[in-house]
């Protein structure tokens, strides 16, 4: 029997280090699609690509990946043959790349549907952002010019939402463009009321019937202090987040902050506290991880997305909110993320564009949504304060 197809957009870190690793080692054909011609080329022409195990457990483990192959994204019609082929798709791209590549998936769904093909698809978006999938799904639709199509998508294709967790950071090995560095731990879970048709069978890959607990989980807690870890390394002149998190200060703000997340993550979904304080420390334990050095500018990526509502910082400082909870270490970090400079991020020149226009409390007001004067002040109060910080360092 031929493989099943998978389709995987984004041949970055967590594409190679983890969803593109164990999509291939289910057995399916897995196609990387990326904008990278050089990825795309060195993966047609190895068809195999490395995942070095940067960790205490499996330490020094080297995991081949094989039966690998690579497409340029905006080749729509190598796209609508594998889009027409292909029994799942994934994406890791970034959240904001999700729009773009949208269009190019509703031309393959509706190129699908004239083939004639009638099994089910799951489009499963595996970005840090509540409700990828569905916001995939929202963008795929703007793109179906006919009603066929669209009664195509209802019936056929699933877009479940996910949390996805592992740290892939920058990582080089030999000049070779495809080998990925990981720590060992990895977690996935799919939302299974949103699957169409057959549930996949993809060792690594865990369903449930509450997502929103298991994202906000993640992504209030370990992303929420990897940003704090990261906006704060930068104000201090730490290059990564292990040696920002040596500096008491900052570990000592980095822990404080996924407190008060993990209390109002208790209240909102009645999680143990035992356990969840468990959960903080094994993830104060990955950060500091002594084989995997992790630039604070990647984990800082994208300062304006990472201070929105909803998001990691300002998410859990509202849920902190909402149950009369403390949050003045969650409002250090939103503080730290306007004072970030990075000349080669966009978002960070546009943030500090916005402070400098506008002053610190209209741009915290427009960015994060958050308009209540006593969490405003507590914001600027811990700007002014780290303001200095950076000044000292400058
Ligand atoms: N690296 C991690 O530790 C990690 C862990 C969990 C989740 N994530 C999430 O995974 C996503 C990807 O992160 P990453 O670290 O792998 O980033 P990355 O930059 O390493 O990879 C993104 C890839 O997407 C490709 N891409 C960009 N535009 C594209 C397009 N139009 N079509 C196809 N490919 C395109 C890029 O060329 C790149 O290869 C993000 O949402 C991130 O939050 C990352
Ligand atoms: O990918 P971002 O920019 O949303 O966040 C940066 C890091 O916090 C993130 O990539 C983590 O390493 C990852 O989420 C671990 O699972």
């Amino acid at each position: 029997m031929p493989k099943q197809k998978a389709l995987h957009f984004g041949a970055g870190n967590i594409g190679r280090g983890f969803i593109g690793a164990l999509l291939a080692t289910a057995g399916y054909d897995l196609v990387f699609a990326d904008v990278v011609e050089n990825l795309i080329n060195a993966l047609n022409e190895r068809k195999e690509y490395e995942i070095y195990i940067l960790d205490l457990e499996r330490k020094g483990e080297v995991d081949t990946i094989k039966g690998v192959s690579g497409i340029i994204s905006t080749n729509q019609e190598a796209m609508n043959k594998t889009i027409t082929e292909a029994s799942i798709i994934t994406t890791a791209v970034g959240p904001n790349v999700l729009r773009i590549i949208a269009r190019g998936i509703a031309s393959g769904i509706s190129a699908r549907r004239k083939a004639g093909v009638t099994s089910e698809l799951n489009i499963i978006a595996c970005e840090n952002l509540t409700g990828a999938s569905s916001l995939l799904r929202e963008e795929v639709t703007k793109h179906l010019k006919e009603d066929a199509d669209k009664e195509y998508l209802d019936k056929y294709v699933g877009f479940p939402n996910c949390a996805v967790d592992r740290i892939v950071p920058p990582f080089s090995k030999d000049n070779n463009p495809l080998a990925v560095g990981v720590e060992n731990f990895y977690e996935w879970i799919v939302e299974e009321p949103a699957i169409k048709g057959k549930k996949p069978e993809i060792p690594g890959m865990k369903l449930t019937n509450n997502l929103t607990a298991f994202v906000q989980r993640k992504l209030f807690t370990l992303n929420c202090g990897h940003a704090v870890t990261a906006y704060l390394g930068f104000l201090k002149g730490y290059r990564t987040v292990d040696e920002a998190l040596n500096d008491p200060w900052i570990e000592d703000i980095v822990h404080k902050a996924m407190l008060e997340s993990g209390a109002a993550l208790c209240k909102k979904h009645s999680f143990n506290e035992e356990e969840h304080e468990k959960y903080i420390n094994k993830i104060q334990k990955r950060f500091r991880n002594p084989y995997i050095k992790d630039d604070v500018v990647r984990v800082g990526r994208e300062p304006i997305r990472k201070v929105t509502a909803g998001d990691r910082l300002v998410g859990p400082l509202s849920m902190a909110r909402e149950f009369g909870l403390g949050y003045s270490h969650l409002a250090k970090g939103i503080a730290a993320a306007f004072l970030y400079e990075n000349s080669e991020d966009k978002q960070s020149g546009e943030l500090r564009a916005k402070v400098e226009q506008k002053g610190i409390r209209e741009a915290v007001k427009e960015v994060t949504g958050l308009q209540d004067d006593q969490v405003v002040d507590e914001i600027v109060k811990s700007y002014g304060e780290l303001e200095g910080l950076k000044r000292t360092r400058l």
